[in-house]
């Protein structure tokens, strides 16, 4: 939600920076916010979602829940902040920016969850995507096994949309989900604890298809794509739950969002960057290419 009192903001008419200081301007850009971890490396976690607003367009804010040291080949250092640093962030731009949407990523603790669901309910801050993140994909636990069942009771329930990767969701019903019909299952019984809508990510299924499993809260949706071949993957739920919460910042609908996400990042595994020498991250200019080159034919 964003504060009733007046804003005011450097205008990006037409997409281009315009610095008109004599005329002060309330140029509405949407706002987005990220409650999540930081990437050193700058793959996945609080850099990834930057990036990834900024190239969908919306002014992106942050919120640290925890510093990483880390690269394309794994995480060698975790440093939780304090629940009062997570609280101060989310207060700060709560009360003079506004936000139009915002997402979670990595919180590793209780405690943090509870600051962040506090902070949630104080400003009514919706809506609000959450990303479960427990294991990175080079295996590094950034959620303490404890907290699990916290972000059940505690994130869950606040959510406008929940986006499992398939072992997260396995985590949170407790029971594999190899078959359409578990997955279509285990989705009804996330919203049956407080999820307004999930998507189960298909970016761990074997097959050559990546397709991601929608339930809205009344009718299942399957997003499409063929799998890419490649090992450049860091980020990649980082990056499609951004893309969702940019969207949703302007205020379009979950089924519209999670189509321009599913589209940006399987151009962004399409291209990858080759960087590092272990899983590099997704490609954030890639869909900026694709969307200049269409609109020149
Ligand atoms: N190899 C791949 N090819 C195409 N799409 C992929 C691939 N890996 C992941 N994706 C897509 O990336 C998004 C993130 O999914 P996933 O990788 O499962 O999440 P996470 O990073 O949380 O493990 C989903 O839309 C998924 O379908
Ligand atoms: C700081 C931080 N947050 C989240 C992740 C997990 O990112 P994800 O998009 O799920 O991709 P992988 O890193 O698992 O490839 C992270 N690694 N670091």
């Amino acid at each position: 939600m964003r504060p009733k009192k007046d804003r005011t903001a450097v205008g990006m008419p037409g997409g281009v920076f315009c610095f008109e200081a004599e005329e002060e301007k309330d140029m509405s850009i949407p706002r987005a916010l990220t409650i999540a971890g930081s990437d050193s490396g700058g793959g996945a976690g609080i850099q990834a979602d930057l990036k990834t607003f900024q190239e969908r367009h919306v002014y992106g804010m942050s919120a640290i829940t925890a510093i990483t040291a880390q690269n394309t080949q794994g995480v060698t250092g975790i440093y939780e902040c304090s629940e009062e640093a997570v609280t101060r962030q989310m207060e700060a731009v709560a009360t003079d920016i506004g936000i139009d949407a915002a997402k979670t990523g990595m919180i590793a603790s209780t405690s943090i969850m509870e600051a962040v669901a506090a902070q949630v309910k104080k400003h009514r801050i919706h809506p609000l995507v959450i990303d479960p993140v427990m294991v990175a994909k080079s295996g590094s636990s950034l959620l303490e096994e404890a907290a699990r069942h916290a972000l059940k009771r505690i994130l869950l329930p606040l959510s406008h949309l929940i986006t499992p990767n398939l072992p997260e969701a396995e985590i949170l019903v407790g029971e594999s989900l190899d078959t359409d019909e578990k997955r279509k299952d285990a989705a009804r019984r996330l919203t049956d604890m407080g999820a307004d809508a999930v998507i189960i990510k298909g970016g761990h299924l074997q097959g050559n298809q990546a397709d991601d499993l929608l339930y809205d809260g009344g009718n299942f949706h399957v997003f499409t794509a063929p799998r890419l071949h490649t090992r450049h993957t860091h980020g990649t739920g980082c990056t499609f739950s951004a893309a969702i919460t940019a969207e949703l910042a302007k205020g379009h609908s979950l089924l519209e969002a999670v189509r321009v996400a599913k589209a940006y990042i399987t151009e962004a595994i399409r291209h990858p960057l080759n960087i590092g020498q272990g899983h590099g991250p997704t490609n954030h200019f890639a869909y900026r290419h694709l969307t200049v080159t269409e609109s020149h034919h």
